[in-house]
């Protein structure tokens, strides 16, 4: 794995995305066999907010995810995307488990594809993207294909997939999961550094309660389906964090509560 750097900010005469407000009202989902997985969901995240979300196998997080991307439709209720006034309608990046990367293609034209399918030329498409590997601390990797790639690479080009359309959310579904630890942390500092960075609207989805303190500035908790919200809580720790924070006293007492609110919502 190539050495991390921390996001270098966009190009010069790119606007910073920032972020926009998520509202969720009354959102009802039910899918034929699994039964009510939604069931008058409410949640407001504000405009830029790097949220966690949290809770047992099965509760609903995707199925909200896939709500927020407008990817699937509620059953009833309303899921809205509010940009800030004068601001440009929302843009959407979704993050998989899985890096899904085109094998044939190198990494410069995996993380362009966004821009490929919306028309922009080539050269234009190729300049953007190298800016995003940048960001991701693979701007040297560029000419590589994703077999000669490892797992946390793969991750990080699919990251930069997701930045170049410069998105104002991004949803990440338990991105890092299949990554070593070492691995994930890293990839958890240069999230957390790309979101100061560049200031879009985080959802993150994750099983683990020190990956989601250590990254969010809010985290909630949901029950078994129909997934309510257990816990809702501000982490309150430094806005710039680094790998010591994790063996620090005040993280620990911020993993406390998401530990007892996640077993509670693992009870029957
Ligand atoms: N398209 C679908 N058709 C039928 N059932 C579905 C569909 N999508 C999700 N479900 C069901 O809805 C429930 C919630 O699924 P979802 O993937 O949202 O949970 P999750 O909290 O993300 O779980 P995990 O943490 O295991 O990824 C599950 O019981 C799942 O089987």
């Amino acid at each position: 794995m190539t050495s991390l750097v921390l996001a270098p900010g966009l190009a010069a005469d790119a606007p910073r995305p920032g972020g926009v407000r998520v509202l969720v009202e009354r959102a009802r989902r039910v899918f034929a066999g699994s039964g009510v997985v939604l069931d008058g969901l409410d949640l407001d995240v504000a405009a830029g907010t790097f949220v966690a979300l949290l809770g047992p196998s099965g509760c609903g997080k995707s199925t909200l995810l896939r709500l927020v991307a407008g990817l699937d439709q509620a059953d009833g209720g309303s899921v809205k995307l509010l940009a800030p006034e004068g601001a440009e309608r929302p843009r959407i990046a979704y993050v998989f488990q899985d890096a899904h990367l085109l094998p044939w293609r190198n990494v410069l034209d995996n993380a362009a594809l966004p821009l490929e399918l919306a028309g922009v030329g080539r050269d234009e498409r190729r300049a953007q993207a190298l800016v995003a590997l940048q960001q991701v601390g693979l701007g040297d990797a560029a000419a590589r294909h994703p077999a000669e790639l490892s797992g946390g690479m793969k991750m990080r080009v699919s990251l930069a997939r997701a930045l170049v359309t410069r998105p104002s959310i991004l949803l990440l579904d338990e991105p890092f999961a299949a990554l070593d630890e070492l691995t994930r942390q890293r990839l958890d500092d240069q999230l957390r550094a790309l979101w100061l960075d560049l200031g879009m609207t985080v959802l993150f989805v994750t099983h683990s309660n020190a990956e989601a303190a250590y990254l969010a500035e809010r985290c909630i908790v949901f029950s078994r389906r129909p997934a309510r919200i257990l816990l809702d809580t501000p982490i309150d720790l430094p806005r710039e964090r680094a790998a010591s924070l994790r063996s620090d006293p005040h993280f620990a007492r911020a993993l406390g509560p998401l530990q007892d609110a996640l077993l509670a919502g693992e009870a029957p």
